[in-house]
């Protein structure tokens, strides 16, 4: 088989489009605020795309870049002043944050309504529960690319790879609520290889570059491969073996261009699901 490639660039634009009509609609601009503190190299591109793409749909965009050094009793303090500001309807803290800033402290201080990134853990427990919440742009950026592909859902076994809070965790959650047999497999899972070779829906969030191989690969399985490693050469790679997964997948995603742009698409997303929930339809 050769897979099918689900067109994550093109999804998100298309997304993309569909905001950008509603919020042309609205007689008010949600905003969005970006906080990073300090520069993370891999927080870099991801923080311009987004600026970009947040200004092209006509959302209130901004990102306050803060110093290295900064304290974690300035940083909550600054979260305070925008959970307070009714202009913001989106908070995001670009993570990971410096050593002397505890990044749980600074999630919870956000305000659950505003948490775009769906990190709060009342949003976490909000969709763990299957209560409507903010659920995190990754996962769900995953889903509507699952859909995209056509992926049959229901009863379907899926694996996920990862466990992390904020993507194998929340995209484990919505495969379930989604009726799939879900299997999280993590760096203490035995037998990896089979764990995969089992998955209909394999999504793979770990961070080891082309660490799935072909062979990992079930016939006929839709790949989703969220990791985005740099590699030394300078160039991306994702947690999957590409060109060998694809011999055997019926559908899969790129890096780039395949959950990436789906990420700053859902966080545009969820941040006018925010504003409509916090100022209700009229603004
Ligand atoms: N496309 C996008 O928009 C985004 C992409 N990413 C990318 O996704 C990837 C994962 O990110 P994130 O979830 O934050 O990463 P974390 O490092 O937080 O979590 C990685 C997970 O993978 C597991 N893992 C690590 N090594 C192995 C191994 N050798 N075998 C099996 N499991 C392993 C870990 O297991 P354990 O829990 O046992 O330690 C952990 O659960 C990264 O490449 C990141 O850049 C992340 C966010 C957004
Ligand atoms: N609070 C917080 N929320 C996040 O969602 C968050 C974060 N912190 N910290 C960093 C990670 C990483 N992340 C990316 C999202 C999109 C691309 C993206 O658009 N990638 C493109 C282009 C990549 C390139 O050209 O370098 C692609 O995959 O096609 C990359 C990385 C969000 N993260």
């Amino acid at each position: 088989m050769t897979a099918r490639i689900i067109d994550g660039k093109a999804v998100a634009e298309r997304l993309r489009g569909a905001l950008a009509a509603r919020i042309a609609g609205l007689s008010f601009q949600p905003g969005l605020r970006v906080v990073r503190v300090g520069d993370d190299p891999a927080s870099g591109v991801y923080v311009r795309n987004k600026d970009r793409a947040a200004a092209a749909a006509g959302f209130d965009s901004a990102t306050l870049q803060l110093p290295a050094e900064t304290t974690e009793a300035d940083l909550l303090a600054l979260v305070a002043r925008l959970n307070a500001d009714p202009a913001v309807d989106g908070i995001l803290v670009q993570l990971p944050l410096p050593p002397q800033i505890r990044q749980e402290a600074v999630i919870a201080a956000i305000d659950p309504a505003k948490d775009v990134d769906g990190f709060h853990p009342v949003n976490a427990g909000l969709l763990a529960t299957q209560q409507p919440g903010l659920v995190p742009c990754t996962p769900k950026g995953c889903m509507h690319l699952l859909r995209e592909a056509g992926a049959s859902l229901s009863g379907a076994r899926a694996v996920v790879l990862g466990r992390s809070q904020i993507v194998g965790r929340p995209m484990a959650q919505l495969l379930l609520a989604a009726d799939c047999t879900v299997t999280i497999a993590h760096s203490r899972t035995r037998d990896l290889a089979a764990e995969c070779r089992r998955a209909e829906i394999l999504v793979a969030a770990v961070g080891r570059p082309e660490m799935v191989r072909g062979d990992w690969i079930g016939e006929g399985a839709i790949v989703i491969d969220v990791g985005i490693n740099r590699l030394p050469s300078g160039k991306l790679a994702g947690d999957v073996a590409f060109a060998e997964a694809a011999a055997r997948a019926a559908a899969i995603t790129p890096v780039p261009g395949g959950v990436g742009p789906m990420t700053i698409a859902c966080l545009l997303e969820n941040t006018l699901e925010a504003a409509l929930r916090r100022r209700g339809p009229a603004g």
